[in-house]
């Protein structure tokens, strides 16, 4: 069923929406549709009347997008006069859900924004151009207007707790002189594993802040795209633009925005809300105020902002706990995350722990509560001391009962890592299958998908890729190490059972003759351990670098020292291999007995200078060309034996750590498919 709509020049003519509902058709019992005034991503909007006459807008959210109501009614309780009143969520018979909103008849700024930009084009025809007129086409005091009106909103929202997440000139109205913020919060109760049929629009991208592909969402991505609207409403351009999603994300991530049309006053605060960085944006919305020549005492709404963030509350904490982590667009479009989150191309590997995910959704849950709690702060303060006095009497359960918790809870979480990452190699790698899939995601029209030309170079999609290793936690990097070392355990084991099954296959089995083979083991997997630890330090910054082989020399020297201590304590015989093409009495005494076994000195010179001299960033480099490179291995072992020519070690022994810890490395080092270069 089509219906003509009001907002019907902000889609191509080629695509006319299409409503499900007719005008007069009721629905949850008690709304007549009107007519349809537009669709976006989450669902049709229409405007609609109650029986007593009352007129809403009823969003009708797409059928295959679950909606969780975990959370909204902090939403609908929400008052503001720069808000759209959310009114309720609720399903009707067919269990469709529907978001009843305060109906806006106002225009909303993108088309503003356009009718500006089209009076200003018929202006600079007819060779008249008023003073005040900014290249927008907007005046300026048209500008402070949505911009004031804006602001306040957003303070109100992160005032309560919420960051808005999809700000953007569609989602801001003017409501009579009032400019209003609608579509806040919605995003949020969209379940990510249920948005299967969502196609982000283009233009969602160019308000997104950086930090959102890496699942973050503080308050700062707010004042981000405020940024990027201001910028809009001041040169009715996008300070980051491109023919499609990725190549606006890279500009996100890597370009500086062109400033020099934007008039002086408004260059500073645009630059600051445009940082690359979340903490050098402005603190929050006053301080983002501040920064513009205005008196933010002169308007009523400016007042409001100065008290909506005087009272603030830690929004940026509150707003992170009551945000979950599940809905990262921008991250699945620039890492290749998935649908169902098989995939990804930056994936924590813990993101998705069901476990983890309910407790963490409780305390989500018990949180929204606990603000939405219409009570005095004497009564919540009485509250809050008998929980903790309430949790101090059962102590002696509770604690013994959370410790065997914690005693079976984290050897599955250990083991669960281990198997994904052993399970879905390349862990880093979107699978072809997936690629697909996140194409149609990205386009439009999936019946006839557009050929895909190549919008980003190499190197850019490794500056992309680099910059979002670059970001991430300390925590998120020392959990990869530890499941890295996990693998590479595993991988030590099995390589010592082969190598003693076929070692030992003709002499008897006795611990003497199997400590050769631990040792090697041990070594091998010491060796790349710490390798990949180091590695975390490497992976943001491509580059060869004298400081790297200093600090590859050195864990190398370690490594000596560690194989001489374990050599001594199994009892490894250490002459072998040295007297057959060395000649023992040749040797430094300093660093070699009589005998030609080599001292702790000669076992750390040896691999100081292994790993000084090979390229130890690249088996653990993620964006290294190929997952398991032989080429690498045969380089390790060659050079082994020309650094043993120099300063010997036991052989073959030497030469099989050397290849061990290349192979072992780069099968435990999470690793990004070079074809991920296509998806990215
Ligand atoms: N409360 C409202 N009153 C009047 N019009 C509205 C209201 N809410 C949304 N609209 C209009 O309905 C149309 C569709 O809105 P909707 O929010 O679904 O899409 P969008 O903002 O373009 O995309 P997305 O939902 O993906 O962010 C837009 O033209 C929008 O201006």
């Amino acid at each position: 069923m089509e219906l003509p709509a009001d907002h019907s020049n902000l889609l191509p003519p080629s695509r006319p929406m299409k409503f499900t509902h007719a005008p007069n058709d009721l629905v949850l019992d008690r709304y007549t549709i009107r007519r349809g005034i537009g669709v976006g991503g989450f669902g049709e909007v229409y405007f609609a009347v109650s029986q007593a006459g009352k007129e809403v807008a009823l969003k009708r959210i797409q059928r295959n997008l679950e909606v969780e109501l975990r959370g909204v009614s902090h939403c609908l309780n929400l008052k503001h006069q720069n808000l759209v009143s959310l009114h309720d969520v609720c399903r009707d018979s067919d269990d469709q859900a529907w978001v009843v909103m305060e109906y806006v008849a106002g225009p909303n700024l993108r088309e503003v924004l356009d009718d500006a930009a089209k009076a200003n084009q018929a202006e600079k025809r007819n060779r008249f151009r008023p003073s005040k007129r900014l290249p927008s086409g907007m005046f300026e005091s048209q500008v402070r207007h949505w911009f004031a009106g804006v602001s306040a909103g957003v303070a109100h929202l992160h005032s309560a707790g919420l960051v808005h997440r999809d700000l953007k000139p569609g989602n801001l109205f003017d409501d009579d002189g009032i400019v209003k913020v609608g579509d806040y919060g919605l995003s949020k109760f969209i379940s990510a594993s249920h948005r299967s049929g969502h196609t982000e629009s283009i233009g969602t991208f160019h308000y997104m802040a950086p930090e959102i592909g890496r699942g973050q969402y503080g308050r700062e991505i707010d004042l981000y795209a405020l940024g990027v609207i201001l910028f809009e409403m001041l040169t009715g351009e996008l300070p980051f633009d491109g023919e499609t999603p990725q190549e606006i994300i890279v500009k996100h991530l890597t370009d500086s925005p062109d400033l020099s049309r934007v008039p002086e006053d408004y260059r500073n605060v645009i630059s600051r809300c445009l940082q690359k960085d979340p903490k050098k944006r402005p603190r929050d919305v006053a301080e983002m105020l501040s920064l513009v020549s205005m008196d933010v005492q002169q308007t009523p709404v400016m007042a409001e902002v100065v008290r909506a963030n005087s009272d603030d509350r830690p929004a940026t904490d509150a707003a992170n706990d009551l945000e979950s982590n599940e809905q990262a667009p921008f991250a699945q479009a620039a890492l290749g995350r998935q649908e169902g989150g098989t995939a990804m191309v930056l994936n924590s590997p813990d993101s998705e722990e069901p476990i983890a995910r309910a407790v963490r959704n409780t305390f989500a849950d018990a949180s929204a509560w606990w603000r939405a709690l219409e009570t005095s702060p004497g009564i919540k303060l009485v509250l809050a001391i008998s929980a903790v006095a309430i949790l101090l009497v059962n102590t002696h359960w509770l604690l013994p009962v959370l410790s065997m918790v914690g005693f079976f809870y984290v050897p599955y979480y250990v083991l669960r890592h281990v198997v994904l990452q052993l399970s879905e190699p390349p862990s880093y790698s979107p699978s072809n299958d997936n690629r697909s899939n996140h194409s149609q995601q990205l386009t439009s029209a999936p019946a006839t998908p557009p050929k895909r030309k190549p919008t980003m170079s190499k190197a850019q999609v490794r500056a992309l890729l680099r910059g979002g290793l670059a970001d991430r936690t300390r925590l998120s990097r020392a959990a990869e190490w530890s499941t890295s070392g996990m693998t590479s355990m595993i991988v030590a084991g099995v390589l010592l059972l082969l190598s003693s099954v076929i070692g030992m296959r003709s002499t008897p089995f006795t611990p003497l003759a199997l400590a050769p083979y631990v040792w090697m083991a041990l070594v091998i997997w010491l060796g790349a351990f710490g390798l990949l630890g180091i590695g975390k330090f490497w992976e943001s910054t491509e580059g060869e670098g004298l400081v790297r082989r200093l600090v590859s020399a050195s864990w190398g020297a370690c490594l000596g020292l560690l194989a001489f201590a374990l050599g001594h304590f199994l009892m490894v015989p250490m002459d072998e291999g040295l007297t057959r093409d060395i000649d023992a009495t040749a040797l430094p005494v300093s660093f070699y007995l009589e005998t030609g076994v080599p001292k702790a000195a000669a076992m750390m010179a040896h691999f100081a200078l292994l790993f000084g001299v090979l390229r130890m960033w690249k088996p653990v480099d993620p964006l290294r060309r190929v997952r398991l490179s032989l080429w690498a291995v045969t380089v390790a072992v060659v050079g082994e034996w020309v650094v043993h020519q120099i300063v010997p070690v036991p052989q073959p022994a030497g030469m099989l750590i050397a290849g061990g810890v290349i192979v072992m490395t780069q099968l435990s080092a999470p690793w990004v498919k070079s074809d991920a270069i296509a998806t990215v």
